[in-house]
């Protein structure tokens, strides 16, 4: 079996609850509340940055110059169309520049792009691909479930046809043949550390669709003081 057959197969599950997500049934039937989507949007725009600095680095890392064309082309690439998506979707909601600057990374997008980055900058060629992977597979994945239900005039058409579209297809795709190639040349301990890079990254997807459906955000401990553990009061 192929790694990338081999991660799917383990992931199965997990992939089949995030296309099953709250956040994922609203969107596709176009019920999310645009608060709700706004706050993804604005998340989003913070990972991709992380997202595609983590790319750049795993470009350089790649073995050979097609891979490194590869790598560094996605990151350049989700910079210039997903930005792209995010710019429409911040003018269309009125999120101005103040307050995209005023809003931080929620702990889960934090999570997953210093997770991204961190495996980049340390690890090999290969884990930082397979962390990578899911990024792509798992878009792919929900936007071609979003949009065998979705109506014309959902709202969210546009972030529906970027994910559902081919220019998407022949990335994920390209970066499945990447992750293949390079697991074939890797030990078997370096493909566990791959696996376990994918299953990573594949519950850090989950975990950004939750906190956005939650509205997800640091504790304001200006306003609440967090109770301590152990504390006695
Ligand atoms: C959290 C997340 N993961 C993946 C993608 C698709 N590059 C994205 N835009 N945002």
């Amino acid at each position: 079996m192929s790694f990338i057959e081999t991660v799917l197969q383990e992931n199965a599950r997990l992939c089949a609850d995030i296309r099953a997500m709250p956040f994922n049934r609203a969107l596709a039937d176009g019920s999310l509340p645009q608060a709700v989507f706004q706050h993804y949007i604005i998340q989003d725009a913070h990972y991709l940055e992380g997202f595609a600095r983590a790319l750049a680095r795993a470009a350089a890392g790649a073995p050979d110059a097609e891979s490194v064309a590869q790598l560094a082309g996605s990151g350049a690439g989700a910079i210039a169309v997903e930005r792209q998506l995010h710019g429409h979707y911040m003018a269309l909601f009125g999120v101005d520049a103040q307050t995209f600057a005023a809003t931080p990374p929620s702990p889960a997008c934090e999570h997953y792009a210093s997770f991204l980055l961190a495996t980049a900058a340390t690890r090999g060629v290969g884990e930082a691909v397979a962390a990578l992977l899911p990024c792509f597979w798992v878009y792919r994945d929900v936007g071609n479930a979003i949009q065998a239900t979705a109506s014309a005039d959902n709202p969210y058409r546009a972030w529906i046809d970027t994910y559902a579209g081919e220019d998407f297809d022949a990335a994920v795709t390209r970066m499945c043949a990447l992750a293949d190639r390079l697991a074939e040349a890797a030990s078997p301990p370096e493909q566990a550390r791959m696996r376990a890079a994918f299953a990573k990254s594949t519950l850090l997807e989950w975990m950004f669709w939750d906190s956005a459906w939650r509205l997800g955000a640091w504790p304001d401990t200006a306003a609440t003081p967090p109770q301590m553990k152990g504390d006695p009061s």
